[in-house]
């Protein structure tokens, strides 16, 4: 993406800022042996996976979550992630940009990597990583302020300081909102039905120009028509930013994804192109679920 309004490009931004923070809740057990961030810029690993993950383990207390994944998600690809209730879809997602450390008592073991950078560096900066891995969540969440703020208020924080009119719409347009609010920006959020405000979301998270959007079951609580209009969009977004998405609905997957990773309890079972997966997947626990026989 070139644009004017831009003052910098985070999506080129290496994850440690000069005043580092490690503070999050979650223990990294792989912290004593952490080499120094070596700063790793993401123009230089083109042609390479957007986000790879080397052997995760997670745990929340006592329970494994999450057990020796290891995968790599393309860039400009939607990936969805599928699987029965319980099996690790969200804790993986979340994992990816570091929204689970802020779950008291959890361990994390392994590797993920941004454009080759260890995001769980010990001088990697939580708050950049979640800039550039932005997160959409299942139920809608807007703020309660205008549609206007709710787009700018990320940018702003984060010290944007370009075009903001120029910004709000350009990230209104690419989340397809654009038309359906322009004549009122100045409106309440909340004025807006549930696909809209789901697209609104979208919009906000797309305004701090992130390269990653992580999608947590982000139709399911929209009627067929919002799903519709949001699906067309996540369509269009993979031109410019990497999807990654959970979803229970394997219509949906199979609309929408180009990867498909499967999971069953806490472990990656099969991960493919999508039209593998559901046509001739190399698992049974995968046919069996993708058919509909259990989950
Ligand atoms: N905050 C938490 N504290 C403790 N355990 C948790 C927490 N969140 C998830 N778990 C556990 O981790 C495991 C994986 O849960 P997760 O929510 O990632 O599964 P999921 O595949 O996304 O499920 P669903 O499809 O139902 O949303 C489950 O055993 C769950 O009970």
């Amino acid at each position: 993406m070139t644009d004017s309004t831009k003052t910098s490009n985070p999506r080129t931004e290496p994850l440690a800022e000069t005043d580092p923070r490690t503070n999050g809740a979650a223990a990294h057990r792989g912290d004593e042996a952490a080499e120094p961030s070596q700063a790793i810029r993401a123009s230089e690993h083109s042609g390479m996976a957007k986000i790879r993950v080397e052997d995760l383990n997670f745990w929340y207390g006592d329970t494994h979550a999450l057990k020796g994944i290891t995968m790599d998600i393309q860039p400009n690809r939607v990936t969805a992630l599928i699987g029965p209730s319980g099996c690790g879809k969200s804790t993986l997602l979340r994992c990816m940009n570091r929204m689970n450390e802020l779950i008291q008592g959890t361990t994390l073991e392994g590797r993920i990597t941004l454009d080759g950078q260890d995001i769980y560096d010990r001088k990697a900066d939580p708050v950049m990583v979640r800039r550039r891995i932005g997160m959409v969540f299942q139920k809608p969440n807007p703020f309660p302020k205008t549609i206007y703020k709710n787009v700018a208020w990320g940018a702003k924080i984060n010290g944007f300081t370009g075009d903001m009119d120029a910004l709000v719409e350009r990230s209104l347009r690419q989340a397809a909102l654009w038309d359906e609010v322009k004549d009122r920006l100045g409106a309440p959020a909340y004025d807006l039905s549930g696909g809209q405000q789901q697209r609104l979301c979208i919009a906000r998270t797309l305004a701090v120009e992130p390269d990653v959007v992580l999608m947590d079951e982000p139709a399911s609580a929209l009627d067929p028509i919002a799903t519709s209009k949001v699906e067309e969009t996540i369509t269009e977004l993979k031109n410019d930013y990497t999807i990654i998405i959970v979803t229970h609905n394997m219509q949906q997957a199979s609309r929408i994804s180009d990867e498909t990773a499967f999971l069953y309890m806490g472990k990656l079972v099969e991960m493919n192109r999508t039209d593998q997966i559901f046509t001739r997947p190399q698992n049974d626990r995968t046919e069996a679920y993708v058919t509909g026989r259990f989950g």
